[in-house]
């Protein structure tokens, strides 16, 4: 019973432990009454990874046995160390200092953390996925150790050095296919495909941030809320009648725009200032093909209209995009 299993684990404190573990973990977790965190000893957590990170006598402190900085941009410098916000919490530079292996560290306050920030990034694990070393109950904040994407996300870049050239953004767009392609074959919708959300490493690009992903049952999920980024939304998610994985594809054609422009869809036809809300635009509108860049070659613009269609039932998938000549320049191109 639920007793027992607080027990165990306030002598234990931090623990090695598999997948499962670490759910049933931050299930008591979510569980826990405010007033049962008092009583439990400095820190308590389930950490998957033996090799990055080492736990001394059921003890993994913060700021001794890891230390948690703010980032320091690679390419270039944030001065304050830029500490970029998730969607409910702020992601730290992590190092352990027996291992010196370098993780992220995203600090999720208790009163915000659900299960569901772990549950996908713990049982679904691809290599265009950010991997999950452990979770840390430390101080009121639950601490998610994670595969650390230090080139930054690619929001950075474009912020930092504009809009990016189409091999940068061919070589993104597979990878963030291949983590699509991925979870859409287990029902599971990411819901929050943005600039933002996709953090480089030298040698592949990962998917961060599942605090809004959901795994469908049905064929359709129907949503209680709206979730997203408006800019990045599709037409059915915001009619909020239902939508399923093709939604992730709208909002990766959305990204690639971006990428290419240095801005999302609609915000320069429909400024800011003028349109506190874009969902009536992306519903009302037709798909934001206006948007591409000028310079955008054809073979990639005939690729956004398959991933920008309307009808989702005709959009592409990600499989199917894989595919593409876009994203597969044929040897007579190059
Ligand atoms: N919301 C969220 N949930 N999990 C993550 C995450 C996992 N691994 C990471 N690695 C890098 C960054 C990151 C984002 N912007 C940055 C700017 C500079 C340097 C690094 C970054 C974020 C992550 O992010």
């Amino acid at each position: 019973g639920p007793g027992t299993q607080q027990k165990d684990y306030v002598d234990g404190g931090v623990r090695y432990g598999t997948v499962t573990d670490l759910l049933s973990f931050v299930n008591l977790l979510s569980s826990m009454q405010a007033a049962a965190l008092q009583q439990l000893p400095e820190e308590m957590g389930v950490l998957l990874n033996k090799k990055y990170m080492c736990v001394k006598n059921g003890r993994y402190q913060i700021n001794m046995d890891v230390l948690l900085f703010p980032w320091k941009l690679t390419y270039k410098n944030h001065g304050c160390g830029l500490v970029p916000k998730g969607s409910f919490g702020k992601v730290h530079l992590a190092q352990d200092t027996t291992t010196r292996k370098r993780m992220a560290c995203k600090l999720i306050p208790m009163e915000n953390f659900k299960a569901a920030d772990v549950e996908f990034q713990a049982r679904f694990r691809h290599e265009n996925i950010a991997e999950l070393y452990g979770a840390l109950l430390f101080d009121q904040s639950v601490h998610l150790f994670m595969e650390a994407g230090e080139g930054g996300s690619v929001l950075e870049k474009l912020d930092s050095c504009g809009p990016m050239r189409e091999f940068e953004i061919i070589w993104v767009t597979k990878q963030v296919l291949r983590g699509l392609e991925y979870l859409h074959s287990h029902n599971v919708i990411h819901h929050d495909i943005k600039p933002s959300n996709i953090v480089l490493m030298s040698d592949k690009a990962v998917l961060v941030d599942f605090g809004l992903t959901v795994q469908m049952t049905e064929d359709v999920y129907t949503p209680r809320d709206l979730r997203g980024t408006e800019m990045y939304m599709s037409p059915e998610l915001v009619l909020c009648r239902g939508h399923d994985t093709k939604t992730d594809i709208y909002s990766l054609g959305t990204t690639i725009i971006h990428m290419q422009t240095g801005s999302p869809p609609w915000v320069r036809r429909y400024p800011r200032t003028a349109y506190p809300s874009y969902l009536y635009i992306i519903h009302k509108q037709a798909p934001p093909l206006e948007d591409i860049a000028e310079d955008c070659s054809l073979v990639m613009r005939s690729f956004l209209e398959r991933a920008l269609e309307r009808n989702p039932a005709l959009r592409s998938s990600a499989s199917e995009l894989l595919k593409d000549e876009a994203i597969n320049p044929s040897r007579d191109d190059q």
